[in-house]
């Protein structure tokens, strides 16, 4: 049995590749040359052909600042290509599994965002992934929307791969202490991506809609990079001074909300998965990376 992930070169993606599947399963990872989201009317006809089980999307547009200025092919790829995934995936009668974000929310809310709380994201890159969440649940009603954030891992592109990156030539790191989110491990949210699309298509009663699934720990921006560094220091290495500052001395061309974190006892009511403390993914992360270098 076949499962198409998209996006496989990302970090979602690729802890979806790493991730031990049960004997019998096998994914295809195309790369964007042989599936490209900003080519929809290609998507049909690879979907149709390859006879899969399931397919989840870990594609996306994700560089929040540059969607501003480029926000068409943010549009194409986070909105558009999910309309094609899901009439292909509808067609075929078989299972989605999307990937969203925090960045639907407007980050006014006091207290977590859950799975029924009105969306009004505040960028290009939230907004067209709202419109492409839209598209999953309209074109296919057998699929999984789970939103996640502020996604890390030892590959790809990430926050704590930033803060490291900076933190090696810097004494002192200035980050913004008025977002509040939740730091998730890519690989934990691969297991949850996994556990779906697998029990989805075991079941075809299995429960559908929109989840919400972050590792546990609320903290901002500053506490994320203040807990990297404590980990550094205690293997230690050298770190920087983390500085709080507020969002308005830390201009970006995107708005990103102040209140992000998600919540929800859905997952867990329908799927029974329980997320970890986002330190305990973290340390695995750090360590990993040290062993990389
Ligand atoms: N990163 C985060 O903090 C968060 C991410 N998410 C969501 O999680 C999902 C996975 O994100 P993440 O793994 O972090 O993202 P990455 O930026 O690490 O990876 C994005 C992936 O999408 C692929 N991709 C981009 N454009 C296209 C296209 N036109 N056609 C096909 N593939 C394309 C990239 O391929 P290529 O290598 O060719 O560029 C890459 O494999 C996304 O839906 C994202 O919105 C949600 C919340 C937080
Ligand atoms: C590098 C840096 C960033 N910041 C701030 C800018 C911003 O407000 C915040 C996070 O910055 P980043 O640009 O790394 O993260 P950002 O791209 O906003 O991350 C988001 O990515 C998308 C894909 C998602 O879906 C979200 O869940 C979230 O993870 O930290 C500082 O304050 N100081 C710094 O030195």
């Amino acid at each position: 049995m076949r499962i198409l992930v998209t996006g496989g070169t990302g970090q979602v993606g690729a802890a979806l590749a790493r991730r031990t599947w049960p004997h019998g399963v096998s994914l295809d990872l195309p790369t964007r040359a042989e599936l490209d989201l900003a080519a929809p009317g290609r998507i049909a006809d690879y979907v149709e052909k390859g006879g899969y089980a399931a397919v989840i999307n870990a594609a996306a547009y994700t560089a929040v600042d540059k969607a501003e200025s480029d926000s068409l092919a943010a549009w194409t790829v986070n909105a558009i290509g999910p309309v094609a995934l899901s009439t292909a995936t509808a067609r075929a009668g078989i299972p989605m599994v999307h990937v969203s974000t925090d960045y639907v929310f407007d980050g006014t809310k006091v207290g977590a965002y859950l799975e029924e709380d009105a969306v009004r994201p505040l960028g290009v890159y939230g907004a067209s992934k709202e419109s492409g969440e839209q598209a999953i649940r309209t074109g296919n009603p057998r699929s999984a929307i789970v939103r996640t954030s502020w996604v890390f891992s030892a590959d790809g592109t990430n926050f704590v791969k930033t803060m490291l990156r900076l933190g090696a030539t810097r004494d002192r790191l200035r980050v913004v202490d008025d977002q509040h989110g939740c730091p998730t491990s890519a690989h934990d949210l691969a297991d949850v991506l996994a556990a779906i699309a697998l029990r989805m298509i075991e079941d075809p009663a299995a429960p559908v809609g929109t989840y919400h699934f972050v590792n546990d720990g609320a903290t901002t921006w500053c506490g994320f990079a203040r807990e990297i560094f404590s980990r550094e220091a205690e293997a230690g290495l050298q770190v920087p001074e983390v500085e709080a500052i507020a969002t308005h001395d830390y201009p970006t061309p995107a708005r990103r909300p102040a209140n992000s974190v998600l919540g929800g006892a859905k997952l867990a009511h329908d799927y029974g998965l329980i997320a970890r403390p986002f330190t305990d993914a973290l340390r695995e992360v750090l360590h990993d990376l040290r062993r990389q270098e």
